[in-house]
């Protein structure tokens, strides 16, 4: 035994220890290399002794009341063949792993959405404004600004992968145009695995046909082994995202839009199973998304429609914004003005719904003087059948988005 607690020592110090499924960064087997002070948040310390509880527990006790209080503790107990005596040895270490510091968010496929997300989420956790609350479900617009002890549901490294190098460096310009911590993404071109053996939490935006290929690369599946996914494809199913991926795999859906980019974003969250890191994940989750819009959690029978109506919704509203302006236009208002005109009074109108709490109808009505030029203009969209137009609008859609990512029907 005696002999294989120097082995150990000698083994752990030079070369990790020989429990590589532990990963330690550093090994004590008495309670000097604990003294590292505020650097052993940042290295995994194991104690290891061998059936010897009573020679562990002086170093286990300092450091509990010491160095690393309010780190995590793991008592692991290990097998092991000792080669040397062909003797099979029990050891016992207690594993002090960093307290959390947040976590390293990778988007996977950082295209139009990702950069829309990562940076939304980057200004959020730059942004300096005390008196913000906290925005869960339904508040708007809101901020991840860190106050007092660090959050272990917040990002604090980030990871970005997309497929060309051309690509990787726009996203570096674009990322580093946000500071300090835009300037701090890990921007990778073609190196999927890495990007997610990186990570903690997994963003992926891919496009949905490709969503099968990327998750069946070689390695991601183990790469992913216990953690978030978190999908924002349109069409794909959790139940085709479950199948590619293992049982520990956390796979979750939302669907966020364009505006996540200046925090006004919207997503939709699929409703998250109960397992033993529910509240945790839904904390990661919602401070993700509520820190670029709102955010809110619906059944995943919802997500065709939701990414219909609010996935897709920028680009409807922008058609009836840019009629708005052509209109102004036509009568004479220059273009520049006509669009402010148009995109305020629509953000305005919005508002009065969102944060008024009032009903569309009992706006219009409010607007609408008896005899008057809205009730004229009213009765001429009825006429261009505009409300059956744009509700089919978001049915079509939402068809549509129910046939993405799935086998096409010959
Ligand atoms: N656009 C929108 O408004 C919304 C889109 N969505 C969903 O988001 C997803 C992404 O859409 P969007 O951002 O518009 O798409 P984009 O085409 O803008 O982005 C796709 C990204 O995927 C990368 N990529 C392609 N192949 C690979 C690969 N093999 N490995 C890693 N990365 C790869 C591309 O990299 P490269 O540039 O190097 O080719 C690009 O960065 C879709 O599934 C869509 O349904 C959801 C809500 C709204
Ligand atoms: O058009 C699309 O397929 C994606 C999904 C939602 C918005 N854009």
């Amino acid at each position: 035994m005696a002999d294989y607690e120097v082995r150990a020592s000698i083994v752990g110090l030079q070369r990790r220890l020989e429990f590589p499924e532990l990963n330690l960064d550093a090994v004590a087997l008495n309670s000097e290399r604990l003294s590292l002070g505020d650097r052993t948040r940042e290295l995994k310390v194991g104690i290891a002794a061998l059936d010897d509880e009573a020679r562990v527990a002086p170093g286990v006790q300092r450091a509990q009341n010491g160095v690393v209080e309010d780190a995590l503790h793991e008592q692991v107990e290990l097998e092991r063949a000792d080669r040397d005596k062909g003797e099979h040895c029990c050891a016992h270490a207690l594993l002090l792993r960093p307290a959390p510091m947040g976590y390293t968010l990778c988007v996977l496929a950082c295209g139009t959405m990702g950069i829309a997300v990562l940076s939304g989420v980057i200004e959020s956790l730059d942004a300096v404004r005390p008196n913000t609350a906290t925005k869960w479900e339904s508040h708007s617009p809101g901020t991840l600004t860190p106050t007092g002890p660090p959050d272990a549901s917040i990002p604090t490294r980030f990871v970005a992968c997309v497929a060309r190098e051309e690509s990787a460096t726009k996203l570096r310009a674009v990322f580093g145009a946000l500071g300090p911590l835009g300037a701090s993404v890990e921007v990778l071109a073609s190196r999927n695995l890495e990007a997610v053996q990186k990570a903690d939490v997994v963003l992926l935006c891919c496009k949905p046909q490709l969503a099968h290929a990327i998750l069946g690369e070689p390695g991601i599946k183990d790469a992913l082994d216990g953690k978030l996914l978190i999908s924002i494809l349109a069409g794909v199913t959790m139940a085709q995202m479950n199948a590619w991926v293992l049982p520990s795999t956390k796979v979750i859906r939302a669907m966020p839009n364009t505006p996540c980019k200046i925090r006004e974003g919207m997503t939709v969250v699929s409703t998250l199973p109960i397992s033993p890191s529910t509240d945790v994940d839904r904390a990661i989750i919602l401070k993700i998304f509520s820190s670029i819009g709102r955010c809110r959690f619906l059944d995943e029978k919802h997500f065709d429609a939701c990414t219909a109506l609010s996935g897709s919704g920028p680009a409807f509203a922008c058609i009836f914004l840019e009629a708005m302006a052509d209109g102004g236009v036509m009568m004479g208002l220059p273009r520049a003005e006509a669009l402010e005109l148009a995109a305020q009074t629509l953000q305005g109108t919005a508002r009065m719904v969102l944060q008024g709490g009032a009903h569309p109808a009992q706006i219009k009505d409010a607007v609408t003087t008896p005899g008057g030029c809205t009730i004229a203009g009213l009765l001429a969209m009825e006429d261009g059948r505009v409300r059956s137009t744009i509700a089919r609008a978001i049915q079509v859609a939402t068809e549509r988005a129910s046939e993405l990512g799935q086998p096409t029907k010959k």
